[in-house]
């Protein structure tokens, strides 16, 4: 019988209980017939065999044993591996250094085993030293051990770098570049203060160079932008990738078109409009043709002509020539609302008129040559083409795998993702609809004299040439860079006659259609139009650059008045775009785990900001794109004084970077670490919960739900008020606002404690006449018969008024999303989940502000999980914590979602709870924080506080300073 040299592990158990109770050294058996050894599963990959027993061999891989036996191996072993089963056992057991002793401590041989390496220098597989004694099991488990970890080595070193350290790596290399760059050079401050600074950092030549796609579209963009201006000033930027044409005369940028994605935006002077236009990527071999992508620039250039001049009816005359996906995005800086168009695969898109009239926008689908192309306040001259307008119904949220992380600082539960991340999926369909959007297309026109490279005006019939020369008056962002001029031989009469179409020799013309997908960049896109929920009509399409800027006036309300948006504005207008390099970078604030999060000055505005800079590579490689554009999209949807504000989003090298309001107080971890004992006072408690409650009613509503809630993701604003942060794990789902009937539901009336409660009552410190405390202050209700009534009435209205629940109380995941400590049963369970998480969340919240600690932790990570699905909530005796809080509490963190107190009408049933009585929810925001950070000042901050002679920023509680430190 021939004996198959791979060995089962339960055939080698049978042959130790046969006599050898403990095997020493590895089994290694090597099989030249069996060939690969180990390679079924179920077998054991660990035997070796000595062939010669006289010669101890040491530990071999797989690999040696099989060239060493080719080699070495006497023939006669080739002949022997066909005997019988028992003498190949003796072979075994020769090999085999049976022990006599009755037993083996398991450490010691666990230890002793792990001190001896088992595998000579080089070997790539497993094996177990002869000369340590252990058991069979311990041998086999070692052994699978071992290979694992060899299998792992082996898959870490075939990894590339670390993206983490990518990603910091990149920043560190910009920080040091910028170290030696910036020392004394004008960036600095005023007082010869070196700042950091982010250099323009020099692209590499790779196979997709953006010096070479440079070189592959400036004529094309030479000559498409000469027709704008009669004197038009080109300056090529390779560290930035970017062309732009100036007008000398003005000195505005008009266009820009850069490397990096190739974009061209498009400006102009006072009223900036931009426009972008993504072009693709030029394949590899592909770079040394000229300008493959001008009539794309043709087009771009069309669409901003069709603010201001007719479109000549030639530019409906349009073959397709080049189907690869481009996107436009057009705003207009200066009107209410921007914009957005996406052309890609000769698909034009406009937003939906009305919408876009409220400044809100939908994508379109548009082929109607008839249907005027609007741009901001003003209709677009009729182009020639099909149009249709599709409405795609929003679709819902799509269930996904499991994720499980922590982000929890230092002293808290790591992440840990065990599944993928809930991610809503969009369908790609280029040039169809997606969701809840509807999206336009055109056909436009791009001629061009291929032959020559030029462009051809139609109208003069003239050819765009470009003679050199020094650009003074580039703007300084590119001074350092290669400068060059173009002039247009058309006649100077016509200059203000844009040409709207250009003759098309011998190559089609193109026909861009649009994808409101965004792409995987997804900064240059309707991307947050495909939101599922209704809402999301009232999200921009942003680009990258134009659009935040151009829309957030229309779309930002709260925030409308804040000075950022001009300087952003200001910057962009100087320079044509907005990128990392006009921003000083001052402070790393923290990482998280799809980007790292500086605090960043926009230069020479004083304005400090948070910047959260994602690599993009690093996040297609850990397939966390997803959760970044989950981020981005929701970012771009709030606008609510206790979330962030999204001022800009840019792609910078590859560096996807959102430009958000920077809390200056840290995070409600840290603070609570701060206070005496370690948890906060019941009115401070108050406070923070009763501002994350409405963040929270705010999200629902937008059909997120947040699903992270806890202290490390409450920032702390300079005004002390929150913002709630970190959305990559939230889910967004449909919302159904529902009208409820308050007495079919047996709604309680608010719980006003007093006039404060009224809605005529504008004072946040005022409770009426007689009441002079603040919505934070212990409840005083005077006890007049006036104030009974007023109750009262109060009472008998908000019964008498129906309920709109606008909440999604029926949204479902089964993704496992978290933080072990926070994480609700139902998500532990795996039983689908909903908003009620939130609830869950928010009564952890809650329980940890006011005792210092989450009610359910465990020892471990596991024993956390348990604990919080078995365990019965209790309330340690200290701190002292009143009635209503721990009501409140209870309420909240009910295990059977159905029953938490939110689940039925959201955050108008926890508003209602007496814990916020006497709280005025309209005035919050007027309220008075518990504390307050320092005053911050942007052009110091970069200092340390000991530089600077003062503490950089502390928080004052009742005028007392308390030690808190940020920097
Ligand atoms: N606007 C901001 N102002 C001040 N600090 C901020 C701001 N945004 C984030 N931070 C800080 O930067 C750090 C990283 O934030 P980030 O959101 O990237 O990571 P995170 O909260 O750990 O979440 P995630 O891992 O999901 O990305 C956090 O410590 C956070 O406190």
């Amino acid at each position: 019988m021939r004996f198959r040299h791979l060995l089962e592990e339960k055939d080698l158990v049978k042959l130790v209980r046969v006599g050898a109770s403990v095997i020493t050294g590895a089994l290694c058996y090597s099989n030249e017939q069996e060939g690969i050894m180990g390679s079924s599963r179920g077998h054991c990959e660990i035997v070796e065999v000595k062939y010669e027993a006289s010669t101890v061999q040491r530990p071999q891989t797989f690999r040696h044993v099989r060239a060493q036996d080719r080699e070495q191996r006497p023939p006669v072993m080739k002949k022997t591996h066909n005997k019988a089963l028992e003498n190949d056992i003796n072979k075994l057991f020769e090999a085999v250094n049976l022990r006599t002793s009755k037993s083996l401590d398991l450490s010691d041989s666990w230890r002793n085993a792990s001190k001896k390496p088992m595998k000579s220098a080089g070997s790539h597989s497993p094996g177990i030293g002869f000369s340590e004694p252990v058991s069979l099991k311990q041998a086999l488990r070692g052994l699978c051990i071992s290979q694992a970890a060899e299998m792992a080595a082996v898959k870490r070193m075939s990894m590339p770098a670390s993206p983490r350290i990518s990603e910091s790596g990149k920043i560190t290399n910009l920080y040091r570049s910028v170290m030696v760059e910036a020392g004394g050079s004008g960036c600095s401050p005023a007082g010869g203060v070196r700042r950091t600074e982010i250099p323009r950092v020099k692209e590499e030549s790779t196979s997709y160079s953006s010096g070479t796609l440079i070189q592959g579209h400036q004529e094309s963009f030479k000559s498409a932008t000469q027709s704008y201006c009669s004197s038009p000033s080109y300056s090529v930027n390779p560290n930035v990738k970017s062309i732009k044409c100036t007008s000398s005369e003005s000195g505005h940028a008009l266009a820009e078109c850069s490397g990096n994605g190739v974009e061209i935006s498009l400006v102009e002077g006072e009223r900036t409009r931009g426009a972008a236009i993504k072009l693709p990527q030029p394949k590899a071999n592909s770079l040394n043709q000229s300008a493959p992508s001008s009539p794309h620039i043709a087009a771009a250039l069309v669409l901003k002509d069709a603010e201001s001049s007719p479109v000549p009816d030639d530019i409906s005359h349009v073959s397709q020539v080049n189907k690869q996906a481009s996107e436009i995005v057009c705003s207009q800086h200066n009107s209410v609302s921007a914009l957005p168009h996406h052309i890609s695969d000769g698909n034009l898109s406009k937003p939906d008129k009305k919408i876009s009239d409220s400044n809100k926008i939908a994508s379109g689908s548009i082929k109607d040559a008839a249907t005027p192309l609007k741009v901001g306040n003003r209709a677009a001259p009729k182009l020639r083409r099909k149009s249709k307008l599709q409405t795609v119904p929003a679709s819902s949220a799509v269930k996904s795998n499991k994720d499980v992380r922590s982000t929890r600082s230092t002293s808290r539960v790591k992440p840990v993702i065990k599944n993928k991340n809930l991610v809503i999926k969009k369908s790609k369909k280029v040039g169809g609809t997606t969701d809840g959007n509807l999206k336009a297309s055109y056909e436009v026109n791009s001629d061009r004299d291929h032959s020559s490279g030029q462009l051809i005006c139609q109208r003069c019939q003239c050819s765009l040439t470009d003679t050199s020369k020094d650009s003074s008056k580039n703007p300084p962002e590119t001074t350092s860079t290669e400068a060059f001029t173009g002039s247009r031989n058309c006649d100077t009469n016509k200059s203000d006659s844009i040409p709207t179409s250009w003759e098309n020799r011998g190559t089609p013309a193109v026909k861009v259609n649009m994808n409101p997908k965004s792409t995987e960049k997804g900064d240059i896109s309707q991307s947050s139009k495909s939101s599922i929920c209704d809402f999301s009509s009232s999200t921009t399409s942003l680009s990258e650059e134009s659009s935040l800027s151009g829309s957030t006036y229309g779309n930002r309300p709260h925030m409308s008045k804040d000075m950022r948006w001009g300087a952003i504005d200001r910057v962009r207008k100087q320079y044509g775009f907005l990128g990392l390099s006009h921003f000083n970078l001052l402070k790393k604030l923290g990482s998280g785990d799809i980007g790292t999060v500086y605090l960043a000055e926009l230069i020479g505005t004083n304005c400090p900001f948070a910047i959260k800079v994602m690599d993009n590579d690093f996040l297609a490689r850990r397939k966390k794109m997803p959760r970044a554009q989950t981020e981005r999209e929701i970012l771009r949807m709030l606008d609510h004084p206790f979330l962030p504000t999204l001022y800009a989003q840019f792609t910078s090298d590859n560096l996807a970077c959102l430009v958000m309001e920077f809390c200056p107080g840290g995070d409600l971890h840290v603070l609570r670490q701060k206070q005496p004992g370690r948890y906060f006072p019941e009115q401070a408690a108050r406070f923070y919960v009763a501002e994350v409650l409405l963040a929270l009613e705010y999200l629902h509503m937008l059909g997120i739900v947040y699903r992270d809630l806890k202290p490390e993701n409450i920032l702390v604003r300079e005004d002390g008020h929150i913002m709630l942060t970190d959305f990559d794990l939230s889910l967004r789902c449909s919302v159904n606002p529902t009208l409820v009937k308050s007495s079919s539901v047996g709604i309680e009336p608010p719980r006003v404690s007093g006039p404060c409660a009224g809605s005529n009552c504008i004072d946040p410190f005022c409770a009426g006449p007689s009441c002079k405390v603040s919505c934070f202050s212990p409840r005083i209700i005077p006890s007049t018969a006036r104030a009974r009534k007023l109750k009262a009435e109060a009472a008998a209205q908000a019964r008498s008024l129906p309920q709109l629940v606008a909440e999604p109380t029926e949204a479902r995941s089964n993704s496992f999303v978290g933080t072990h400590e926070y994480l609700a049963p139902e998500i532990i369970k795996g039983e689908g989940h909903g908003s009620a998480v939130d609830w869950w969340t928010f009564g952890v919240l809650l329980y940890e502000l006011l005792y210092g600690k989450t009610p359910f932790k465990g020892a471990g990570n596991e024993e956390t999980l348990a604990n919080v699905v078995l365990q019965n909530l209790k309330f340690p005796d200290s701190p002292i914590v009143s009635f209503q809080a721990r009501d409140l509490i209870r309420g909240l963190l009910v295990k059977e979602p159905e029953c938490r107190l939110g689940t039925e009408t959201g955050a108008a049933e926890i508003k209602r709870h007496p814990f916020f009585e006497g709280l005025n929810w309209a005035l919050i925001r007027c309220a008075v924080p518990p504390q307050i950070p320092e005053f911050y000042d942007a052009g110091n901050s970069h200092l340390a506080p000991q530089e600077k002679g003062e503490k950089f920023m502390g928080y004052s509680a009742n005028g007392e300073q308390l030690e808190f430190e940020l920097f």
